[in-house]
């Protein structure tokens, strides 16, 4: 610990939330923990006790205290908006969980708060773009070896959902990943979203459609299919094939040691996000942490306008769901301030 750290408010102290206080204080050099707002105060209290942070309930306590110079905001993406104006105002650096916020209005009035601020202070924590794998997918999409993409498929798997999930959380909250992948990964904005399904699994709570089939056209022509299925039972897995004109290349296939044993092969299926990208959030926090230092934003990680486009994919999916349409994406126009 140093005079020079990055002193830290976390604001949301959930699964997420005491999970990022954790990294913070034990895996995340040049910064530390200050202070943890959650209105659930004992919450509060448990992800900061360890870390030498104070506890707070009233969350604004922590944006406007004079001893926090950057913030991490975790909490459900339905309050994320007055959080972030806040912080914008007081000028600090800001992590945002995603999704910035749960509508394209509200992720717009943060994108012209940021411009208007006229500094880079939020970046999404859309932390896929800081896994190994993608990363190198992505630098190998940028080659060109595979030629022109022209697919991706993609499934995106959870073990289980925790009470009260819907259908529509299964776009905005879960297949908003592969929005954000699908846009960073071939530099191209999503013009369409469609959403099919087949009967529900069994092992899916009653009224929820589970899985569905999210399919995402972009400004480019490449199509997009996303498996999204929330109650696999199996575990968590995230794969993405890409296929070009002159070959294929898939992530997410499986991961750690093949064993052989008992007359039986196999590996282990990580179980949560936390096991299958926790190197992801500890380099997408490091490099906060020092851009954060700066006073600045990382520029590899999404920006308020990412976070935005986002939204407004997640809203033309949900519309989609509701009418069994193709829908358009409807995007403001992208200012200079973000290019
Ligand atoms: N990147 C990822 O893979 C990933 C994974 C899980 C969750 N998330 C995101 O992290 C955020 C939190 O999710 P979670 O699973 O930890 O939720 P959670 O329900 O476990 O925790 C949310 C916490 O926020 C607190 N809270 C509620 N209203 C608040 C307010 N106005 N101000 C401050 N705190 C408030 C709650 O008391 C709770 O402790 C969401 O935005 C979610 O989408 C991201
Ligand atoms: O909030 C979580 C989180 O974003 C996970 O990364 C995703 O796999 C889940 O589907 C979602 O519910």
């Amino acid at each position: 610990m140093s005079d020079q750290d990055l002193r830290v408010g976390l604001i949301g102290a959930g699964k997420m939330g005491a999970d990022h206080a954790r990294r913070i204080h034990e895996r995340i050099s040049n910064a530390r923990l200050v202070a943890v707002g959650d209105p659930d105060g004992e919450r509060a209290a448990q992800a900061a006790a360890g870390t030498g942070a104070r506890a707070e309930q009233d969350p604004f306590e922590v944006i406007g205290a004079s001893d926090v110079d950057a913030l991490v905001i975790a909490s459900p993406g339905a309050v994320h908006e007055p959080l972030l104006l806040a912080a914008i105002e007081r000028g600090i650096p800001v992590l945002c969980e995603k999704p910035l916020t749960p509508d394209s209005k509200s992720s717009l009035r943060v994108v012209e708060a940021e411009e208007a601020r006229g500094k880079h202070l939020v970046q999404v924590g859309f932390m896929r773009r800081f896994d190994p794998e993608y990363v190198e997918l992505k630098q190998l999409l940028g080659t060109g070896d595979l030629g022109r993409a022209l697919l991706l498929h993609c499934a995106h798997r959870n073990a289980e959902t925790p009470p009260g999930f819907t259908s529509q959380m299964m776009i905005y909250d879960s297949v908003v990943h592969e929005f954000d992948t699908t846009r960073w990964l071939l530099d191209q904005e999503i013009s369409a979203v469609s959403v099919r399904w087949p009967h529900s699994s069994g092992a899916a709570p009653e009224g929820l459609l589970d899985p569905q089939v999210v399919t995402i056209e972009t400004t480019g022509g490449v199509l997009v299919d996303v498996e999204i299925f929330v109650n696999c039972g199996f575990g968590y897995q995230v794969r993405c094939e890409a296929v070009g004109e002159r070959g294929t290349a898939l992530i997410g296939a499986s991961r750690g040691p093949l064993v052989h044993q008992s007359a039986r092969w196999g590996g282990a299926v990580p179980q949560d996000f936390r096991d299958r990208f926790g190197a992801a959030f500890d380099q997408e926090f490091q490099r906060w942490a020092h851009a954060a230092r700066r006073g600045s934003t990382d520029p590899a990680a999404a920006d308020a306008w990412d976070g935005y486009a986002a939204a407004a994919a997640c809203e033309a999916g949900v519309q989609a769901q509701a009418t069994g349409q193709r829908t358009e994406v409807e995007l403001a126009d992208r200012p200079d301030f973000y290019s």
